[in-house]
């Protein structure tokens, strides 16, 4: 029968160190029984990939966390592209394609560019910095507001909503239930700023609602899209920042290897990416009865992809838990796979390229300058502390 682990991997000790209990759920099988939380978990590449691409079998309508839409009520009104299901996903997948497609994102790399120089050239000042702070929250709160089109910002709600959005997609955890509690008060105005009225006009926000005129959406779904960007756009490319800077003062030769060839800075992201899995953990819900590598699957079973797991997986990758920026790491489970795949990847890569290209021109060394723990959260892998000591070119 299936492998059965009686662990708990939202356990806070888990999710700060979470490496043991990747390497733990691979040995176990493809697919391993979770009586904690009655999930079925998967940690090698192979399945996670497969079930990640299986929208037919395996749905996000039910939820994309650990909580059963069909059975308690969602936490906040259900995303409509996050957790939808084609046919309902395919519109608004579209509009949001659009809104994010590279010719769009490429509109956005001098804005990027001159916003991580003014940054950088403040920091490298300052030598010793908290890097999570002072630059991987500094610079998306920064430029994202920018990139949607808010007319006015609450730095610190942008912030504390993703960390809601990503602890509620874990189980009935005290994670979970503070973010649900800390989303009550955030939620008003988190809707508030989604409205029409708060946008300007040469944002993407704009951009959905113009397609909302065009019909190609209903206008009251134009707010939930912005929503979405709300939810999305800040807390992963917060973590996105954080884990890079993380991932060159644990391994300096690849900060020195970037300095001299500079454009390794995008097969560099996509390693932090794959080494680090900012999103570490995402769920779906067995539409039907069906089967995972022989197993069979009942209709309702939660199914935890454990992208952390199968991004570190040495079947796949060789010597997975070498960081080498020239690895090319091509099919990475960082930005998910298939239809849900990540929309807003060429803004993450686009942000990320800004801040390490500015960083690798002006900074010769980057060192660690204290502890620099990790932040448990239920799908999200970040720091809560990285200082930094920076040595200027
Ligand atoms: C390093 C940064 C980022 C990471 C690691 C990341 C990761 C992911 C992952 C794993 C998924 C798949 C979820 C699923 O299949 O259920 C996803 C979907 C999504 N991401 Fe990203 N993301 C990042 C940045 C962004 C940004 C900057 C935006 C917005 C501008 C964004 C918007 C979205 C949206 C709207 C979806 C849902 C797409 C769909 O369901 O069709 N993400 N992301
Ligand atoms: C890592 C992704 C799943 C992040 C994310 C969160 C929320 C939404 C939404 O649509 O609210 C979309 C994407």
């Amino acid at each position: 029968g299936m492998p059965v682990w009686d662990v708990d991997p939202f356990d806070t000790a888990i999710l700060s160190d979470p490496e043991p209990y990747y390497a733990g759920l691979r040995a176990r099988g493809p697919v391993v029984y979770i009586p904690r939380w009655s999930v079925l978990a998967l940690g090698q590449y192979e399945t996670t990939k497969a079930v990640f691409s299986d929208h037919e079998n395996f749905v996000s309508s039910r939820g994309v966390g650990l909580n059963d839409f069909h059975v308690g009520d969602p936490w906040r009104p259900p995303s409509i592209i996050l957790e939808v299901d084609p046919p309902d996903h395919t519109r608004t997948r579209r509009v949001m394609s659009r809104a994010l497609s590279p010719k769009v994102v490429r509109t956005m790399a001098g804005m990027f560019a001159e916003a991580a120089e003014e940054l950088v050239d403040e920091l490298v000042a300052r030598g010793r910095i908290e890097a999570v702070e002072d630059l991987a929250e500094r610079f998306p709160i920064t430029v994202f507001p920018r990139v949607v089109g808010m007319r006015d910002v609450d730095q610190r709600i942008l912030v504390d909503y993703g960390a809601c959005v990503f602890n509620s997609m874990g189980p009935d955890n005290a994670l979970r239930r503070a973010a649900t509690a800390r989303n009550k008060e955030i939620a008003p105005w988190i809707m508030a700023a989604c409205a029409r009225e708060r946008l300007t006009e040469d944002g993407i926000g704009a951009m959905i609602y113009a397609d909302a005129d065009a019909g190609e959406i209903g206008q009251d779904e134009a707010p939930l899209l912005v929503r979405s960007l709300l939810s999305a756009g800040v807390d992963t490319t917060v973590t996105g920042i954080g884990n890079a800077l993380y991932c060159f003062a644990a391994n300096p030769g690849e900060w020195d290897r970037l300095r001299a060839e500079p454009k390794l800075v995008r097969p560099a992201i996509e390693e932090v990416l794959r080494y680090t899995s900012p999103v570490h953990t995402f769920g779906r819900t067995a539409g039907r009865d069906c089967e995972i590598a022989g197993y069979p699957v009942e209709e309702g079973t939660k199914i935890l992809c454990v992208l952390g797991a199968a991004n570190l997986d040495p079947d796949k990758w060789g010597d997975a838990d070498t960081f080498r920026i020239d690895r090319r790491p091509v099919g990475h489970m960082g930005f998910g796979a298939g239809i849900h795949g990540c929309v807003g990847q060429n803004i993450a890569r686009g942000e990320m390229e800004a801040v390490l290209t500015a960083l690798a021109r002006k900074v010769a060394r980057i060192e660690f300058d204290g502890d620099a723990p990790w932040r448990p959260n239920n799908a999200i892998h970040a720091l809560d502390k990285l200082p930094l000591k920076l040595t200027p070119a």
